[in-house]
């Protein structure tokens, strides 16, 4: 798929912009601070309906408006669809296809892109929260039912631990906890299908990311996924105390019996803290390269292959399995980072998409083969669009 035309109005310092898209890449250029980022981010808003870099969608709300509007024309399998949402500061959100109302949560239905900045570095060397989120995304992504699920499983979540809280502030003994174990059932149903869709994720994502990563970096490495899951660990625990191997992999435990395990395993110390202390809130996934954890081990390089690849398995995902045909695919400031020979090599690596966008600061930066669409930008406004 691929967007033919954007729409701003209200967003970050867009007060409103009609920018035109090429087939093929988009090089968006300017000075620091003019709008570059802003630009992709509102096309990364309307398939994740979330930013690459803030978590509140306000921030995305130009200062002194009440709503920003990001409207995309796209073009799939030779349709043509109208998607919008609106940002609204002091009310829901609201999106439309086509000018017919739809929940918001439903966009990635119609449109996928796939966005790779220099934040993603944080995906190898941040918390195991970043690496949920970003499987979650992709999950999302792929099939937008799994929002209602994340979300009904955080609000079950919730509850259970201010359950927790309450029973630990009065000191309520734990057979006079019935309603714990409604909440429990929940919590496994809900879990289990999160903690069963990641790890399915997971594993188709590793032939891509090896293949990404080998295009991108050009080494003979080996990159590997290995979920971490806390219901397996809490099981395992208990009998060896090492708990190593135990906590990644399903090793043919459902996960359902796993998770119920788990908690009746750590009730007390839950009881103790007033907290959930095992299921899919607190999983990992373990990037390692060549046998070591990416995290800690792998040099700076290295770690942004890593991401960069990751971002380009999950582009290659969509691709293969989605509906909306390929994602477009966004890069982010990314080629001052790269040194020459590695510029070609994404270049390479990206050439086959239907669309790519790219924002950087110097032209220079940008293989000649990705210049042949060229918009300027300065101050939140296209100054100049120009054609090879
Ligand atoms: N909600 C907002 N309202 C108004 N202006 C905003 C808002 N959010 C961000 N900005 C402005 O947008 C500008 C940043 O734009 P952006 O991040 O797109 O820069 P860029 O062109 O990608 O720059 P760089 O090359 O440094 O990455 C800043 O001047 C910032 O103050």
């Amino acid at each position: 798929m691929r967007v033919t035309h954007l729409s701003l109005t209200d967003f970050r310092n867009y007060r409103t912009a009609e920018v035109p898209f090429a087939a093929g890449a988009n090089l968006f250029v300017g000075r620091n601070g003019q709008g570059k980022t802003n630009l992709v981010e509102s096309l990364g808003y309307l398939s994740t309906l979330g930013s690459h870099r803030v978590s509140s969608d306000q921030a995305m709300i130009r200062k002194d408006a009440d709503a920003a509007i990001v409207r995309a024309r796209i073009r799939h399998d030779g349709r043509e669809l109208l998607v919008e949402v609106q940002l609204n500061r002091s009310s829901p959100n609201r999106a439309q296809v086509n000018r017919a109302a739809i929940k918001p949560r439903e966009l990635p239905r119609y449109f996928s892109s796939v966005l790779f900045a220099p934040e993603d570095l944080a995906l190898v060397r941040g918390e195991p929260g970043i690496r949920r989120r970003f499987l979650d995304q992709l999950l999302i992504q792929q099939n937008p039912r799994f929002a209602g699920v994340i979300g009904d499983y955080e609000r079950v979540l919730k509850q259970r631990n201010t359950l927790l809280k309450s029973a630990r502030a009065s000191r309520v003994r734990e057979d006079q906890l019935g309603t714990l174990d409604i909440w429990d059932e929940r919590l496994i149903q809900l879990g289990s299908e999160l903690m069963d869709a990641r790890l399915d994720l997971v594993a188709r994502l590793s032939d891509p990311l090896v293949a990404a990563y080998r295009s991108v970096a050009g080494d003979d490495h080996h990159p590997r996924l290995l979920p971490q899951l806390t219901v397996f660990g809490a099981h395992v625990e208990d009998e060896d105390d090492s708990g190593e191997e135990s906590v990644t992999g399903s090793a043919g435990v459902a996960t359902t019996e796993a998770f119920r395990r788990a908690l009746a395993n750590v009730r007390r110390k839950e009881l103790e803290r007033g907290l959930t202390l095992v299921g899919p809130h607190r999983d990992d996934v373990l990037f390692e390269l060549n046998g070591l954890p990416a995290k800690g081990y792998a040099s700076h390089g290295e770690s942004w292959s890593f991401a960069l690849a990751l971002k380009l398995a999950s582009a290659e995902l969509l691709r293969r399995e989605s509906t909306t045909g390929d994602p477009v695919l966004i890069l982010d400031d990314v080629f001052a980072e790269l040194d020459q020979a590695r510029r070609r090599m994404l270049a390479t690596a990206v050439s086959g998409y239907e669309q790519v966008l790219i924002t950087a600061a110097v032209y220079d930066d940008v293989p000649d083969e990705l210049t042949a669409h060229t918009v300027r930008i300065e101050a939140g406004a296209i100054v100049e669009a120009t054609d090879a």
